[in-house]
């Protein structure tokens, strides 16, 4: 039987000064959007509530970036989950989760949690579903809302983002 890793690495708020090793890990790990360094240091700073890094041996190895939607006080945006490459497959980015939304929560009730989605995304697909089936409550994929490809410029060909809603949480 392959013992799962027992995973070992602090989950905290970030400080601005985790701001270039979040850019790092974010291109390291291929598979999001690669904002610029400042926005990552901002979100360190002015968004320190609603993100969170995983700290390995002195190395950020996990973030969730996550906002309070203005005016949809009873729902939590998860804007980005990532995770080094290196560290996939032991649950981190499940860990994360739960840690973002027992924090977030305890300052103020959160009835849906919601991420943008690409099709390609599939790790990040399942980690959104098995939140959901933890949380006993339904998981759907809502092709109208979020952000479709058509909203991106020409030239990128970014994939369609499309809106997964977890919730009602009871
Ligand atoms: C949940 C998540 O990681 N969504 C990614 C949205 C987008 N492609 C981005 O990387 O910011």
């Amino acid at each position: 039987i392959v013992q799962k890793a027992a995973i070992k690495q602090e989950l905290r708020k970030p400080r601005k000064q985790d701001g270039a090793a979040v850019w790092e890990l974010i291109k390291r790990a291929g598979t999001l959007d690669l904002n610029s360094a400042y926005c990552y240091i901002l979100l360190c700073d002015l968004y320190k509530d609603t993100c969170l890094v995983a700290e390995r041996e002195g190395r950020i190895v996990g973030f969730v970036s996550a906002l309070r939607p203005p005016g949809a006080d009873d729902r939590l945006f998860i804007w980005q989950v990532a995770v080094d490459p290196g560290e996939r497959g032991k649950g981190l980015g499940r860990a994360m989760l739960e840690r973002m939304l027992a924090t977030v929560a305890a300052e103020a009730p959160v009835r849906f949690i919601e991420a943008t989605v690409s099709p390609s995304n599939t790790a990040s697909l399942r980690l959104f579903k098995a939140v959901a089936r933890e949380l006993g409550c339904t998981f759907r994929v809502s092709e109208q809302h979020g952000y479709p490809a058509g909203l991106f410029p020409q030239g990128q060909h970014h994939e369609s983002e499309p809106l997964v809603v977890i919730g009602p949480l009871r």
